[in-house]
């Protein structure tokens, strides 16, 4: 790695309700699939650091869940907790939104970001989603109203509309500093890690209305040979109804999730994968702090 002068580096959370297309920004921006997305409000639970380097420094993105207002139950605590610590030591929020919308959950979260004393980006997402673009003009007007954002970029994060304006106003306003990443490091996620989320992604997009929480993945083995990664994984659920629903008529369903999981893993590993997968129950691990702590969503 090669130390240069003048060079910037520095962390930038993305925060937002849940569903405004953080983690397709956080692709976006980093040019590789790191975090899951689906329709479906909640598919991030943990947060990610994808690293951006360029040859003005390194831009480290922190992905966070979307902040939840019914913090009461424990997966949200746990996501609440994780969003807000991934925002304790950043030097820029990217506070995200979408164009023409504004509730009480975004409210929420700018209550939260301005009380801490950090500069924030106003991002619009989802512009493409805007037929005329006048309308576009009193909500960036009115938003820009309700607090002190160092400034207001509306973008499109599935189209990759104003990506590149948005990347060169984080680098400029991060601290002169050398790289905390090697150049060629995308992630602090292990490779363990991604396939887990790849499986919950493909869960998480076929089963948004059966199965809402009470899903996570585990991956019981990760063993390279030689150009082929050899993955089992088990898909914890909290009922037998579940189970069956993943496994579906002769494990049909089942096997398609394995096969689209398998295509997604080569492609982001670019390794041949075998991968098995096996469906268990443990009753309600979602509300058991224990069980949450066991599958990985402990601090
Ligand atoms: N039309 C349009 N859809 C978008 C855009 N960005 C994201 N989406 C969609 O919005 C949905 C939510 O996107 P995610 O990136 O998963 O949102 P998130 O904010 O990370 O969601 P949580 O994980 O719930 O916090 C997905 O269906 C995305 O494809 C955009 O620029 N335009």
């Amino acid at each position: 790695m090669s130390e240069k002068l003048n060079s910037r580096c520095g962390y930038c959370a993305i925060v937002g309700r849940p569903n405004v297309g953080k983690s397709t920004l956080l692709n976006r921006l980093i040019g590789q699939k790191l975090a899951i997305t689906s329709h479906k409000p909640q598919t991030t639970r943990h947060s990610i650091l994808g690293v951006k380097t360029t040859d003005e420094g390194q831009i480290i993105y922190v992905d966070t869940p979307g902040i939840h207002k019914r913090g009461d139950q424990p997966m949200n605590r746990y996501l609440n907790r994780t969003a807000r610590s991934a925002l304790a030591d950043v030097d820029m929020i990217l506070f995200v939104v979408e164009a023409l919308r504004w509730n009480d959950e975004d409210q929420a979260v700018l209550d939260t970001v301005s009380r801490l004393d950090i500069p924030v980006l106003l991002l619009v997402n989802k512009i493409d989603t805007v037929k005329n673009k006048e309308e576009l003009l009193p909500y960036l007007e009115a938003t820009t109203h309700r607090f002190n954002f160092k400034t207001v970029i509306p973008l499109s994060a599935r189209k990759g509309d104003n990506i590149e304006p948005l990347e060169k106003q984080v680098m400029a306003a991060l601290p002169e500093g050398i790289p905390y990443f090697p150049e060629d490091q995308l992630t602090d996620r292990s490779e363990r890690f991604f396939a887990a989320e790849l499986v919950r992604e493909q869960l998480t997009q076929r089963y948004a209305k059966e199965i809402p929480y009470a899903l996570t993945v585990e991956i019981e083995k990760f063993e390279e040979e030689g150009n082929l990664y050899r993955i089992h994984a088990l898909i914890w659920v909290e009922r037998e109804g579940q189970k069956n629903i993943i496994i579906g008529a002769k494990g049909e369903a089942l096997k398609a999730v394995g096969t689209q999981a398998r295509k997604e893993m080569e492609k982001f590993f670019d390794k041949k994968v075998f991968l098995q997968l096996w469906v268990k129950v443990k009753k309600s691990w979602s509300s058991d702090e224990g069980a949450l702590s066991r599958l990985g969503y402990s601090d």
